[in-house]
C-alpha cells in the first residue's frame, strides 16, 4: 500500500457539499496520523510538473560562477536565489527544538534555488541569467499559492472551522517556492551507512506542496506511532502531490495537525557504480509576514493539553 494515503483531489473539487465534507475529513484526518497526505487529480497541470524538471536541470548544471550570481550567503534573511551544499542545515531546526546541541556534520546534501512572491519589495527574488526561467517560476509560483489555498480551504472544512479563517492569515502571498537538487554519487559505495541527503525536519510555514522529480525516491516520513522511525513516501503517479503539515499550522492547531518530520534517504533502486541524482520541488505555503503564529483562539481550545 502507498504511503502516506491518497487523496482524489477531485472529489473535492467537484463534489457536492456533503461530497467535499467527506473529502475534507478523510484528508484531515490522515495529516492527524501522519502529518502527511497525498493528493491525486490536484489540478496542476501534468506539462507544468514535467517543466520543473527541466528548469531545474537547466539551472543546476549552469557553471558554478553563473550561479553564484545569485547566491543566497546563509544568514537571517529570507532565501533567494542559489543556496550551495551545506547551506541549509535542517538537521540543527530538530536539535534546536529538541534541545539538542547543535550538529555541523549533519549536512544536507541538497543545493536549492528558492524564490518568493514576484513584487516582494522587502526581500526581492534573484534571477540568474536564464532566459526563461523567471517567467517559468513566476507562473508556477501562482499556480503553486492557489493550489495551497485549496487545499487550506479544505482543511479548514475538515476541521469545522469557519470558511477563510486561515486562508485569510496567508493573503496576501509571501510563500516560498523551492527547487532542490541532489547530486549523482559516483561510486555508490564511497557512501557510509549513515549518509541522508537531507536530515530530519518538519518545515517552517503553513503547509508544504512537494512533487518528487523523475521517480528518484528516498524522501521519508516519520511514522508517528514509532517516533525516530521512518516510512517511505511512495507516489503512485510521478505527478502526485505531497502536502505536510508545516509548523505554523501545528501551531495554530495547537498540534492537533503535527507537523510532518520528514528525511531524504538514498534511493531504494541504487546499483553498485552510481547513486543517481534527485530532483524534488517544495513549495512552503506562509502566512503574512505581520500574523502571529501563536495559537489561533478558535483552534488552540478545541484540543490537547
Ligand atoms: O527533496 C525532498 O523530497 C524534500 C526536500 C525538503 O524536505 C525541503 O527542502 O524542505
Ligand atoms: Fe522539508
Amino acid at each position: 500500500m502507498a504511503t502516506p494515503t491518497t487523496i482524489d483531489f477531485s472529489l473535492y473539487l467537484k463534489g457536492t457539499d456533503q461530497g467535499k465534507r467527506q473529502v475534507a475529513k478523510a484528508f484531515v484526518s490522515n495529516l492527524k496520523r501522519d502529518g502527511f497526505a497525498k493528493l491525486q487529480n490536484h489540478g496542476v497541470p501534468p506539462e507544468v510538473v514535467s517543466q520543473i524538471w527541466d528548469w531545474g536541470r537547466l539551472f543546476f548544471n549552469l557553471p558554478e560562477d553563473k550561479k553564484k550570481e545569485v547566491l543566497h550567503v546563509p544568514g537571517p534573511s529570507l532565501q533567494r536565489g542559489w543556496s550551495m551544499v551545506g547551506s541549509e542545515i535542517t538537521s540543527n531546526l530538530q536539535s534546536q527544538e529538541k534541545g539538542a546541541s547543535r550538529d555541523e556534520d549533519k549536512l544536507d546534501q541538497k543545493e536549492h534555488f528558492d524564490c518568493g512572491p514576484h513584487d516582494d519589495k522587502e526581500c526581492p527574488n534573484r534571477w540568474p541569467d536564464l532566459p526563461g526561467f523567471r517567467k517559468f517560476m513566476e507562473q508556477y509560483y501562482g499556480i503553486c499559492q492557489q493550489k495551497a489555498l485549496e487545499i487550506l480551504a479544505m482543511v479548514e472544512l475538515g476541521l469545522e472551522v469557519e470558511p477563510d479563517l486561515l486562508t485569510n492569515l496567508c493573503r496576501p502571498a509571501t510563500s516560498e517556492l523551492r527547487i532542490v537538487h541532489y547530486a549523482p554519487i559516483k561510486p555508490a559505495a564511497s557512501v557510509p551507512p549513515t549518509y541522508k541527503r537531507a536530515w530530519p525536519h518538519s518545515d517552517l510555514g503553513v503547509l508544504t506542496l512537494l512533487f518528487q522529480g523523475g521517480g528518484v525516491d528516498g524522501l521519508e516520513f516519520e511514522d508517528r506511532s514509532h517516533l525516530g522511525s521512518y516510512k517511505s513516501v511512495t507516489f503512485e503517479h510521478p505527478d502526485d502531490l505531497l502536502v505536510n503539515v508545516s509548523d505554523t499550522l501545528a501551531r495554530w492547531t495547537n498540534d492537533v495537525l503535527p507537523a510532518g518530520v520528514h528525511q531524504v534517504s538514498l534511493p531504494t533502486a541504487t546499483n553498485e557504480s552510481e547513486i543517481p541524482e534527485r530532483f524534488s520541488s517544495a513549495f512552503f505555503l506562509k502566512a503574512r509576514r505581520s500574523v502571529l503564529t501563536a495559537m489561533t483562539k478558535k483552534l488552540g481550545e478545541s484540543k490537547k493539553t
